[in-house]
């Protein structure tokens, strides 16, 4: 339990990626400024949490079963937590989806929506409530960069992300009356399950539905860039758990946080031509004439991005 003075961290999605690590980041404040409720839908999966967490485990860090896509799940486990009191919630839980739109079924378009979409409403109708009433509380939404920019056969991932951002952009305006904080994280790639599940799902799939040329764009093409881009210009888990802890420490938050500075240029492009045709075509650019030169490209983008691209990101340093 908190101890007062102490901080209720609520995050969904511990039991793997970045969830965990700024589960026991937080859990491990040197001045023990947090009490973080660690959730996860399936208990079974919490051992490298508890392992990672050491000490911190009982003390500055509980779990808790939580599934975002579950109304039951989560009042439950709001309803477990002493007086229902959340200072910060963390929105992490969530679950990637690429390949050509015509082999994917619906329902697994759906399935993205309910949990990286409906997951995160179902969690923010649950504890704002509360928080409007007290006056006070911090809502962070593990965003992506692909809910500002999208990329090429994350078609519905993306779209799930740009929803987020909508809704949260909405809400943020409201909140701030009732002086509640709304903040997106928007990280590129992390190194984290996520990719390796990505990796494993392509790998058992044969893209019914999906033309030759298509299937070989998104194979040949896309995989083979976007396994470098990972490679390149990929963050730890631990550099966007610090991020957040940024973010919750700061005294006048920002609402949207990339992580990675290797991604503003392409952010700033689109807001650069309101058309729109800037972003398309640099795209199709760098995917179809750089695509074999990718790897060179990102390298050196990585050591050429100046000082000034950095400060409009939240630095994990
Ligand atoms: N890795 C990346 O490159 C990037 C990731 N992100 C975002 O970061 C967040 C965390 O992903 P990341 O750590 O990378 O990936 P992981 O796959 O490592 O972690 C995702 C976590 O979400 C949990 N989860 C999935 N569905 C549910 C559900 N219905 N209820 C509760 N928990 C659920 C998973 O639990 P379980 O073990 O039960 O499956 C897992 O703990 C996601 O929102 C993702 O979109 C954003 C930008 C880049
Ligand atoms: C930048 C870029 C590419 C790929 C970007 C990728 C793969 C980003 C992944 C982001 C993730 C995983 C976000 C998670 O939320 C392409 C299309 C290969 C080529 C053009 C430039």
């Amino acid at each position: 339990m908190a101890t007062p003075g102490q901080k209720v961290v609520l995050i969904t999605g511990c039991s793997s990626g970045i969830g965990l690590r700024m589960a026991v980041m937080l859990a491990k404040d040197e001045q023990k400024r947090y009490h973080v409720i660690a959730t996860m839908r399936d208990l079974k999966r919490k051992d490298k949490l508890v392992e990672a967490a050491g000490d911190a485990y009982g003390k500055t860090l509980s779990l808790a079963v939580l599934d975002v896509c579950t109304d039951e799940s989560v009042k439950q486990c709001i309803n477990g937590i002493k007086d229902r009191h959340v200072d910060v919630l963390i929105n992490n839980a969530g679950i990637g989806l690429v390949g050509p739109i015509e082999s994917i079924p619906i329902d697994e378009m759906k399935k993205v929506f309910e949990t990286n979409f409906f997951g995160v409403i179902r969690m923010i109708k649950e504890v704002m409530p509360d928080m409007k009433r007290r006056k006070g509380g911090h809502i962070i939404v593990v965003s992506s960069v692909m809910g500002l920019q999208g990329v090429v056969f994350n078609d519905v991932y993306a779209a799930s992300k740009f929803a987020m951002e909508g809704f949260c952009e909405c809400l943020a305006v409201q909140l701030l009356k009732f002086k509640v904080t709304m903040s997106m994280i928007e990280p590129g790639p992390v190194h984290t399950e996520f990719e390796a599940k990505m990796i494993q799902d392509v790998q058992q799939k044969e893209f019914p539905g999906a033309d030759a040329d298509t299937v070989n764009y998104f194979k040949n093409v896309y995989l083979p860039s976007s396994v470098d881009i990972f490679e390149t210009l990929g963050q730890t888990p631990d550099d966007i758990a610090r991020c957040v802890k940024k973010v919750i420490e700061a005294s006048s938050p920002r609402f949207r946080n990339l992580t990675n500075p290797l991604y503003t240029p392409i952010v700033a492009l689109k807001y650069a031509d309101e058309t729109g045709g800037l972003s398309v075509h640099a795209f199709y650019h760098m995917l179809f004439n750089l695509g074999p030169l990718m790897h060179v490209s990102m390298t050196a983008m990585k050591y050429l991005t100046c000082g000034c691209l950095r400060s409009r990101t939240i630095s994990p340093n």
